[in-house]
C-alpha cells in the first residue's frame, strides 16, 4: 500500500504563550489518514481549529515570518513522510514545501501591489528556478487563469484593479502553479461570488485529480464541498466529531454540531 500523504495520530496542536496570551490548545487528539489522490474537506465552525490544522499540515507553521506559530505538541504528524512534530529544516523543508501547495485564508489581500497578476502567479516558479522558460511559464499562468474563469486581460492587471473575488482566484492560481502533490486550501472561495463557488472548487479538484494529486480543502461551507470531495472531517472545538463521506457523516449525527450541519444541509443526497 502506498504511503499516506498525511498521517496524523492523536495529534495535539498548541499556540505557545505570547505577550499577554497564555498557551492555547487549538487541536486535540486528532487522527486522520489521507491517501494519495484523495480530496478531503475539513469542516467546522469558526474557531474549531481548521486553519490551525491546515497551516500545520502545509509544513509552513514554523516558517520564520509568523509571529506566533502553532506547534505539534502531542502525537505523530507526518506529511509526505516528513515528521512535522520533529520539525523540518533546510533542504528537507524545501522538498516538503515544493510538494505542498498552501493557500492561506484571504491571501489575495497580501499581494505585492506593484506586480502584475502574471508575475504574481508565476513568482513561485521563478523563485525556485530563475532560468525557467518564460514562454512555458506564461502559458501555464494563462491556462490557470482561464480555468479559474478570470476574464481575458487579467494577467496584465495589478492586484488593486481586481475585485476581492478575482484576487482570491489569482491566489488559487498561485497555489496551483507548481503542480503540488498535496494542496492545502483554506477557505478557497472566501469572497468569491456565490454563483461560481462550486465551479471554482470543481477546478481546484479537477486539477488535483488530473495528476492523481491530493487536497485538503478547509471550509465552513459544506454546500460548496458537497459535489467534489471524497470525504469530510468535521472539527468542533479542536476535536474530530465526524469523518466519512458527506452522506455518511450527515446520516449519523451523533454530535450536536453534526446534527446542526445535517439540519442546514437537508437530507443527504442519494
Ligand atoms: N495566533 C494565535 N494565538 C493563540 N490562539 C490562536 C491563534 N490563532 C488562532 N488561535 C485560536 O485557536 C483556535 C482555532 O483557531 P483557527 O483559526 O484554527 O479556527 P478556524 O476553525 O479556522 O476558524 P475560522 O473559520 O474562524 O477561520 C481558536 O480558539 C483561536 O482563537
Amino acid at each position: 500500500m502506498a504511503e499516506p500523504v498525511l498521517l496524523a495520530s492523536d495529534v495535539t496542536i498548541e499556540y505557545p504563550a505570547h505577550s499577554v496570551s497564555s498557551a492555547h490548545t487549538a487541536v486535540r487528539g486528532v487522527s486522520l489518514r489521507i491517501e494519495p489522490g484523495e480530496i478531503v474537506g475539513l469542516v467546522g465552525s469558526s474557531g474549531s481549529g481548521k486553519s490551525t490544522f491546515g497551516l500545520v499540515a502545509s509544513g509552513l507553521a514554523g516558517a520564520k515570518s509568523r509571529a506566533v506559530s502553532p506547534r505539534v505538541t502531542g502525537g505523530d504528524f507526518r506529511v509526505l513522510g516528513f515528521d512535522l512534530r520533529k520539525g523540518v529544516r533546510g533542504r528537507r523543508f524545501n522538498r516538503l514545501t515544493f510538494g505542498v501547495g498552501y493557500l492561506p485564508q484571504s491571501t489575495g489581500s497580501d499581494f505585492a501591489p506593484n506586480l502584475t497578476v502574471a508575475e504574481l502567479v508565476a513568482e513561485p516558479i521563478f523563485s525556485r528556478d530563475k532560468r525557467y522558460n518564460e514562454k512555458a511559464a506564461s502559458l501555464k499562468v494563462a491556462t490557470l487563469l482561464d480555468a479559474l474563469l478570470l476574464p481575458n486581460g487579467t494577467a496584465r492587471k495589478l492586484p488593486h484593479e481586481l475585485s476581492n473575488g478575482q484576487r482570491q482566484r489569482v491566489a488559487i492560481a498561485r497555489s496551483l502553479i507548481l503542480d503540488p502533490v498535496f494542496l492545502v486550501a483554506d477557505e478557497p472561495t472566501a469572497g468569491v461570488d456565490v454563483s461560481i463557488r462550486g465551479p471554482i472548487i470543481d477546478v481546484i479538484v479537477a486539477m488535483q485529480r488530473e495528476r492523481g494529486a491530493t487536497a485538503l480543502i478547509v471550509s465552513h461551507d459544506l454546500e460548496v464541498l458537497r459535489r467534489s470531495v471524497d470525504r469530510i472531517v468535521v472539527l468542533h472545538e479542536g476535536v474530530v466529531v465526524g469523518v466519512g463521506t458527506i452522506d455518511e457523516v450527515l446520516s449519523d449525527p451523533r454530535h450536536p454540531y453534526v446534527a446542526s450541519l445535517a439540519k442546514t444541509m437537508g437530507s443527504p443526497e442519494r
